[in-house]
């Protein structure tokens, strides 16, 4: 029995969102994976759509806009009142991705020295970063590089995807814009995050930027689980037939057999 309510409508994704820029992106390819449309199509996307459930974490510099992203997002809503977030806090969101549900935990942690000591308590396991500075502030673009350390230190940074956000767009001149997006492209190739800015108070590129986090993180979730899948399938032909290694002396050739068999569909 599924007691979930349906997706809503507009949080269903049928094509892969494109990235902001190109000199910092982490993909750009215009479509998903041919494996991950593929195995939606088949239906062999495992755990995800079940019960995956992906974790975000959001860090920088207090008063950066951290908050006023997620709310803008989840609940199409915008504080011009600064609160400082304490601790943490996070917010769910459904998405259907090529017809395959998917959720993203978006944890909102706190940016102000007291607190940071609670919010790093909950970096562990995330399977992406958002790391937001302020457009007008190039002092927290330079801070950074030391909140993705942090985060780091708590994950595989092999396995989890970066995002650099450049907040309050909507305080900024086109020339001011345009002078901080160069050093922020900068930081983006060094630290291999893709980049993004946005203005919470407009809502401009935040539920571009979301959908991107979302189907980035769903195409790798796919992608990792046909991997574990494929493995296990030519893990279980091994163990099956090992134990009568000493009779059946092709017992090689049925594991190069089943590594080696053709996909049913694109790979
Ligand atoms: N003009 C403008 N102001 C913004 C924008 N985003 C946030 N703000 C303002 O910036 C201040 C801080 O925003 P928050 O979202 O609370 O900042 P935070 O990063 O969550 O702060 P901490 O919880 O202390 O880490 C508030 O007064 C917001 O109204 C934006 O896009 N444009």
């Amino acid at each position: 029995m599924n007691l979930l309510a349906p997706v809503r409508r507009d949080r269903i994704l049928a094509e892969l969102p494109q990235c902001l820029r190109k000199e910092a992106s982490l993909h750009t390819h215009k479509d998903f994976h041919p494996r991950v449309t593929c195995a939606c199509q088949e239906h062999r996307t495992g755990t995800v759509g079940r019960f995956k459930i992906s974790k975000v974490i959001v860090v920088g510099d207090l008063s950066v806009g951290k908050t006023c992203l997620i709310n803008r997002f989840c609940k199409d809503t915008f504080d011009k009142n600064y609160k400082a977030t304490i601790g943490v806090d996070f917010e769910m969101e459904r998405f259907e991705v090529l017809g395959v549900p998917f959720s993203l935990q978006l944890w909102d942690t706190a940016g102000q020295e007291r607190f940071k000591c609670i919010a790093s308590t909950y970096y562990r396991g995330a399977q992406a970063i958002i790391i937001v500075f302020n457009l007008n502030d190039v002092t927290s673009l330079e801070h950074t590089k030391q909140w993705l350390a942090d985060a780091l230190k708590e994950n595989d940074p092999s396995s989890v995807l970066l995002f650099l956000v450049g907040s309050k767009k909507d305080l900024s001149t086109p020339a001011q814009y345009a002078l901080m997006e160069k050093d922020a492209l900068k930081v983006a190739k060094e630290i291999k995050a893709e980049f993004w800015a946005v203005s919470s108070l407009t809502g401009e590129n935040v539920r571009e930027f979301f959908f991107r986090v979302a189907a980035l993180n769903f195409e790798a979730n796919v992608l990792a689980e046909l991997e574990k899948s494929g493995a296990r399938r030519i893990g279980d032909v091994v163990q099956t037939f090992h134990p009568f290694a000493g009779i059946n002396s092709d017992d090689s050739n049925l594991y190069l057999t089943a590594s080696k068999k053709k996909p049913t569909c694109c790979h």
